[in-house]
């Protein structure tokens, strides 16, 4: 793990109390789910809640199975500045995500084929879960030679609790949270959310 302080993003959120406790401790990035998903919201509504965002703090659009022209019109309207993708995907959707002008997280899960943990010309990798925002743990140690040397963050199944050891363990850039900050599923707690950016910050 790099000695700057990890990179930490908020997955999920859909109020306004979660986005301000998020930023008030120091997340780096906030995600907003526009996929199907319990914790789906409209482009509309994360609109609303993209300006209350800071600048330097990365706004985020989280998709799964859309093609590209949904991705961007969605993300377009809520006016994020970055996507993350999940799903089958290709360098040729970094690239045109990049060319509409939005950063790139390209998510991939921990058991994906060796050529899909390859640099696609994304901004930040993620290494997810078999199954995305499903709250599953899994071996985090097991990518570390894998990703050494890129930007990734590490993601599923991340509490609280878990978060240091996890970045230890993964010598990762940074980690993302959903179902660990909630208090039943597609409910955000707000006191999770600053513990976890709080312990996760401090490792
Ligand atoms: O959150 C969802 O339901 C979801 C659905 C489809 C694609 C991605 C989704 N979420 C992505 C994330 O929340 C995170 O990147 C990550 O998977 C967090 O998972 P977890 O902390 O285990 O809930």
């Amino acid at each position: 793990m790099s000695h700057r302080a990890p990179f930490v993003k908020v997955c999920g959120l859909s109020t306004a109390e979660d986005v301000q406790v998020a930023v008030a401790h120091g997340a780096d990035a906030i995600g907003f789910v526009l996929t199907a998903s319990a914790r789906e919201v409209s482009p509309q509504h994360a609109a609303q809640l993209v300006a209350l965002i800071p600048e330097g703090v990365a706004s985020v659009a989280v998709f799964h199975a859309e093609d590209l022209p949904t991705v961007l019109e969605r993300a377009t309207e809520a006016g994020v500045g970055w996507v993350q993708l999940h799903g089958q995907r290709s360098a040729e959707d970094v690239n045109r995500a990049h060319a509409a002008g939005f950063k790139v997280i390209r998510a991939v899960r921990r058991d994906a084929n060796a050529e899909e943990f390859a640099h696609w010309g994304e901004d930040l990798l993620l290494i997810d879960a078999s199954v995305p925002g499903s709250g599953k743990s899994w071996d985090y140690a097991a990518v570390r030679e894998l990703a050494a040397g890129r930007r990734w963050l590490v993601a599923g199944g991340l509490t609280p609790q878990n978060v240091v050891e996890a970045l230890t363990l993964s010598e990762a850039t940074g980690a993302d949270v959903s179902s660990g900050v909630e208090s039943s599923r597609g409910v955000k707690d707000p006191a999770l959310i600053a513990q976890f950016v709080d312990a996760a910050k401090g490792a």
